[in-house]
């Protein structure tokens, strides 16, 4: 399978290339940076500090796509939406590491998904992705009487909050206790708050130092509490999760598919 990595000189983009060559039935045929972007013309790997892989940073999406099986990309919200829009024109799969984006951003990849196959899920790791079926369970077990909240922790360049996963857990909390997260989310509580409001999921985002990913939903009872964690220690686990879910774009038909998918753990 011939795949296109967006962002290749970022965090996730270097794990990707490391881990393409690595893997059996893919190989990287185009790397995309923003136009403008010094590394543009350099070659893919060794630009950032691996070995020579023969494929140059291009800026060029169109003629990566025209080349291309499958995207992965973990950029910035913009980027994302417009690369959504160029796969759905050319039917190349697309899968999508990239959190922050907004509510209309999701609708225009919603949109892209009619035409060709979208994998997004804000945490591409087995673990998180498990983790999520464990807390739908606990959710559903526990009932409402038990207050949920999610506390995060990421490396001090992270730009989003809540993390992607932490919003992918909330849904997990929200599904099992048959709920709309939107209209039961409280995030960044901040002075005179009053007492916790009956039946709200809580977020609470910390940032500092290289921490890859650290997530735990808490279920507080009266009297005793749980705690489902997960803790990333290697981004290498996003990056092989994300080279899965691309080769099992093969063969799929147009639509939004989750991790959960990819995995087989919907409905598990
Ligand atoms: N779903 C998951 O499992 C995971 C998701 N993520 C998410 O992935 C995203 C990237 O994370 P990370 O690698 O740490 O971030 P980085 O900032 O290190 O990398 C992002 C890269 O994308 C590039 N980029 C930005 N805009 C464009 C564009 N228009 N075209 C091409 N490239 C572009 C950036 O370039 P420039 O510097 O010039 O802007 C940069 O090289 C984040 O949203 C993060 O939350 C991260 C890890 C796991
Ligand atoms: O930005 C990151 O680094 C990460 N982002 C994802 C998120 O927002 O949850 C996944 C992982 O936790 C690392």
């Amino acid at each position: 399978m011939r795949l296109v990595v967006v962002g290749p000189a970022g965090r996730m983009g270097c794990m990707l290339t490391r881990a393409i060559p690595d893997t059996l039935g893919v190989r990287l045929v185009a790397a995309v940076e923003r136009e403008g972007s010094p590394a543009i013309g350099a070659d893919s790997g060794a630009a950032f500090g691996q070995a020579p892989n023969g494929v140059p940073v291009t800026s060029d999406i169109e003629s990566a796509l025209s080349q291309a099986d499958a995207v992965i990309d973990f950029s910035a919200p913009a980027a994302t939406v417009a690369v959504a829009k160029a796969c759905a024109k050319k039917r190349v799969a697309h899968v999508i590491g990239t959190t922050g984006l907004a509510p209309e951003e999701l609708a225009t990849i919603a949109e892209a998904a009619r035409e060709t196959v979208v994998v997004r899920s804000g945490n591409m790791s087995l673990g998180v992705n498990l983790l999520a079926v464990l807390v739908e369970k606990a959710a559903k077990a526990l009932g409402p009487g038990w207050d949920a909240e999610i506390v995060e922790m990421h490396h001090k360049m992270k730009v989003d909050a809540p993390s992607g996963t932490a919003l992918l857990l909330g849904e997990a909390v929200a599904k099992g206790r048959g709920i709309d997260l939107a209209e039961h989310s409280a995030r960044g509580r901040d002075g005179l708050t009053g007492p916790r409001k009956a039946g709200d999921i809580g977020f609470a985002a910390l940032r500092g130092g290289s921490v890859v990913g650290e997530h735990t939903v808490i279920f507080a009872g009266m009297g005793e509490r749980i705690e489902l964690s997960h803790r990333a220690e290697d981004r290498g686990i996003f990056a092989r999760g994300a080279i899965a879910a691309a080769l099992w774009t093969r063969e799929k038909a147009p639509g939004l598919y989750s991790m959960a998918d990819v995995l087989g753990l919907s409905g598990a």
